[in-house]
């Protein structure tokens, strides 16, 4: 039987994909993680005025150039509420962080620096250099600057710029939607009681939290039982709610009840290619449906996962039109492996730093792609390639990070 190598099968998924396009608004509180679709410009500026910087008080920096100095506090500035007078020569606000800096005033002299005589009096007892303490107008950003540019993910300091911008909703592309279908009769979700011969759906749960990680929005589609007819009803689910990626897990090796493949035939999927020389993920599939493109995993939870991880992570990123995350780090390993056969080896394996920082990856003893307690301790996968010789604790290895290390 030959099977796709793993480049070959990562190209064949990805050659030929468009970039969404079309855009959708969502609020400022949904917006986490979205691409902006377009540049957005400043429509206001930000302080919109001079703003103090500092609790204290408003001066003319001329009036404090010999101290100790008395001043007149003729008002109070809080944030919210500016003082609508002029400070003349001689006179002070009382002024608060983030109010406007009163007109005639130029400078802030901090609270720590002055001695409140009385209500009308105010000692200064340090000089301060013109401005200090007065945030000009637009120190922030002005009218008219472009803050935030087309492509840009959103995160917790772009989100915060474009609130202070006053845009509460930001035009963003939509998001690839990944419907995920379990399969199998065996399963059941997590929270039932399972019957004598039944395990606990769980990749779903893993493959889901891959994708909404990437951008993308995830609907479960649930458990198909092992019939034919009501796995193309699912399939059938996925074409109407327009998804991009529909992941099946499960039933596509070579056992009799395995039917996803001939349910998606059934359905018009046009097969690329089913099976590639990879350990775990040999039985990996991948076909077009129309738009749809069908990724069908191996039902064993870390073959779904490290499937996910190498060809839908990319193919998330295709479609959102962003640079792919490169998982890739270079590592020596922390125990002999043996030779390799012909399908490239991912090894769960645990990371820890030499003296030196050089990375460490030591394979766990059993490499069951059923173990998801392995998986779930694992930092990286050490990658095997074809046919590789025997090698020694020590050697040069290429590993995929699964978690950023320590
Ligand atoms: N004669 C052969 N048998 C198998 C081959 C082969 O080449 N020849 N390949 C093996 C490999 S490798 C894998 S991987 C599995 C994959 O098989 P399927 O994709 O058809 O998956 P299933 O048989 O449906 O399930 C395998 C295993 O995983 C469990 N499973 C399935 N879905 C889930 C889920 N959502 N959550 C948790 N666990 C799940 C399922 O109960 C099975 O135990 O085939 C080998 N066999
Ligand atoms: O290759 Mo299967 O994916 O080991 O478990």
């Amino acid at each position: 039987m030959s099977l796709v190598p793993v480049e070959e099968a990562r190209s064949r998924i990805l050659d030929g994909i468009e970039p969404i396009t079309s855009t959708e608004t969502v609020t400022l509180a949904q917006a986490i993680g979205r691409q902006l679709a377009a540049d957005l410009k400043a429509g206001r500026s930000q302080p919109p005025f001079p703003a103090s910087a500092m609790d204290g008080y408003a001066v003319r920096a001329a009036d404090v150039t010999t101290v100790p100095t008395k001043l007149t506090v003729i008002g109070e500035a809080p944030a919210g509420h500016g003082f609508s007078g002029t400070v003349e020569k001689g006179e002070a606000v009382r002024i608060f962080t983030g109010a406007p800096v009163p007109s005639g005033a130029d400078t802030i002299v901090i609270q720590e620096n002055t001695e409140r005589l009385d209500d009308r009096t105010v000692r200064i007892d340090q000089t301060v250099s013109q401005g200090t303490y007065v945030r000009p107008e637009g120190l922030d950003f002005a009218t008219g600057d472009t803050v935030l540019h087309a492509g840009q993910i959103l995160d917790a300091g772009r989100i915060t710029v474009a609130a202070a911008m006053n845009c509460p909703e930001l035009v963003v592309k939509r998001q690839p939607r990944v419907a995920i279908l379990a399969t199998g009769d065996e399963l059941v979700p997590p929270g039932s009681t399972p019957g004598m011969d039944q395990i606990i759906a769980s990749n779903g749960f893993g493959v889901r939290a891959i994708a909404e990680a990437d951008g993308a929005a995830v609907t479960d589609l649930g458990i198909a039982a092992d019939r034919q007819d009501i796995i193309e009803a699912a399939i059938d689910r996925a074409l109407e709610i327009k998804a991009d990626i529909l992941i099946t897990l499960g039933g596509a090796s070579v056992g009799k009840h395995d039917l996803v493949q001939k349910a998606l035939v059934a359905r018009g999927m046009k097969l690329d290619f089913w099976r590639i020389a990879m350990r775990p993920g040999k039985p990996l599939m991948y076909g077009e449906l129309g738009a749809l493109h069908v990724l069908g995993l191996p039902g064993n939870p870390v073959s779904s996962l490290v499937c996910s991880h190498l060809f839908l992570r990319p193919l998330i990123a295709r479609l959102s039109g962003v640079a792919e995350h490169d998982p890739h780090s270079n590592a020596v390993l922390g125990s002999d492996v043996a030779a390799n056969d012909q399908r490239q080896d991912y090894l769960r394996a645990k990371l820890a730093r030499n003296a030196d920082g050089t990375l460490v990856a030591t394979p766990f003893e059993r490499q069951d792609s059923s173990m998801t307690r392995i998986f779930a301790e694992s930092d990286c996968l050490i990658i095997r390639p074809p046919h590789a010789k025997a090698a020694s604790s020590g050697d040069a290895c290429r590993i995929v990070l699964l978690r950023a290390p320590a």
